[in-house]
């Protein structure tokens, strides 16, 4: 099956980077050793497990010795929470926002029912963190806290950096789940206050399954998998060797064309985003415009489902989505959204457009070409036409989610 579609759904997975999938081939052939071996082979493999957690690192301004190869994001965020709060058994508050992707919220939420307090922080209409609120919740009992580099969804980066100081000032643990930040904007882990960080394979065109936790030197660490001593003792199990070698490789060529494939991709993000919104009318960027990643445009379409938005363009060969992989088909308006307080019509219209370093000029022009056709299709069938709350409440809707 050849796939030939318009993909600009890359903050949900990218397509493997042809010299990642050629570097990683003979490790699930001839080199199929086991680093941890004493023999040769097993040796040659262990040299090239080094090789790639050294790019690694040098993607992120890291040492060697700070990363740990993971499963991917989830395992990472986990293994990162986890890791801080059994470093600090005596402190049982954790600080994150109400925006983070479920790897971290959905654990944070178990947490809650093991007797951890955990605060939620909110988002303001245009996803921004208010700094003031994140000063007042942290406390001397606050363990870790939790906050992603960028959205999922809407591409909002937060100000890491400024909330690290505020992080460290009062001695907790700032974890950062960079899983959408990692090869689309530079991250240097040598001027930064994070502890923690954690970036996945598939989302930098390397393979899914496989991805990279780091932790700052001196910072205590305890292994979530216990079993044999692989990775100094910090993540048991035999590595994922073909796949630790194809995120070395993703992460070399991140180090290579970031900057200029990141500039590239905003340009015809912001054509994008441009186009649609002077075409079509009653449409918005949701989301903070100023702080961005260059790849992400996430638009709100009033009075129709960004579902159906997303099956007519299906039809027309083009992948785009509506928030986030693992809830869509949920129906559920996204808890990021929701969130930011965006109104009921708004919602349910928004579609999320992510670019990548394979992203074509010709393939934006496709999608403004087909874009307004559609709005204007689903629109004339919409029972949606307004945002007036007494004729939704008329048709039994419910009129917010917060
Ligand atoms: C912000 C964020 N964190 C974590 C994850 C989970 O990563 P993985 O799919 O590698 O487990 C994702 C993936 O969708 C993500 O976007
Ligand atoms: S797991 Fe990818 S968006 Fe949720």
């Amino acid at each position: 099956m050849k796939n030939k579609c318009i993909y600009l759904d890359n903050n949900a997975t990218t397509k493997v980077d042809p010299e990642v999938v050629e570097v990683m081939v003979p490790y699930l052939s001839e080199y199929y050793g086991n680093p941890s071996s004493m023999h040769t082979f097993g040796g040659q493999v262990s040299k090239a497990v080094l090789q790639a957690r050294e790019k690694v690192a040098a993607l992120l301004g890291a040492k060697e010795s700070e990363i740990i190869f993971t499963s991917g994001g989830t395992e990472g965020d986990n293994a990162a929470i986890r890791a801080a709060l059994l470093a600090q058994p005596e402190k049982r508050h954790i600080i994150t926002t109400q925006v983070e992707h479920p790897a971290v919220l959905a654990f944070c939420k178990q947490l809650e029912k093991q007797g951890y307090s955990v605060t939620y922080l909110s988002v303001n209409s245009q996803g921004q963190l208010d700094l003031n609120q994140l000063e007042t919740s942290l406390n001397d009992n606050t363990a870790l806290v939790s906050i992603m580099y960028a959205n999922n969804e809407t591409g909002t980066v937060f100000p890491i950096e400024e909330i690290g100081v505020r992080v460290k000032e009062k001695g907790a643990i700032f974890h950062v789940d960079a899983v959408q930040a990692v090869g689309k904007i530079p991250i240097n882990m040598q001027t930064s206050n994070i502890d923690m960080l954690v970036m996945s394979g598939h989302k930098i065109h390397a393979p899914k399954g496989i991805g990279a936790l780091y932790v700052r030197r001196g910072v205590r660490f305890r292994s979530m998998l216990i079993g044999g001593g692989q990775q100094r003792g910090r993540r048991a199990g035999t590595e994922n060797v073909p796949g630790i070698v194809a995120l070395g490789k993703a992460a070399e060529l991140e180090v290579l064309h970031l900057e200029k494939t990141a500039a590239t991709q905003e340009i015809m993000r912001n054509r994008l985003e441009q186009a649609l919104i002077t075409k079509i009318p009653n449409c918005e960027v949701n989301g903070d415009v100023s702080n961005r990643l260059p790849n992400t445009t996430n638009i709100g379409f009033k009075y129709i489902e960004g579902e159906a938005i997303l099956l007519m363009l299906n039809q027309k060969g083009i992948c785009a989505s509506s928030g986030s992989a693992c809830s869509s088909g949920s129906l559920e308006p996204s808890h990021v959204l929701r969130a930011m307080g965006l109104p009921y019509t708004t919602l349910h219209g928004s579609i999320r457009f992510s670019l990548c370093r394979y992203t074509e000029e010709a393939e934006i022009d496709a999608v403004i070409q087909v874009m307004p056709a559609i709005i204007e299709r689903l629109r004339a069938l919409s029972p949606f036409k307004s945002d007036d709350a007494s004729w939704l409440q008329e048709q039994g809707q419910v009129l917010t989610h917060n």
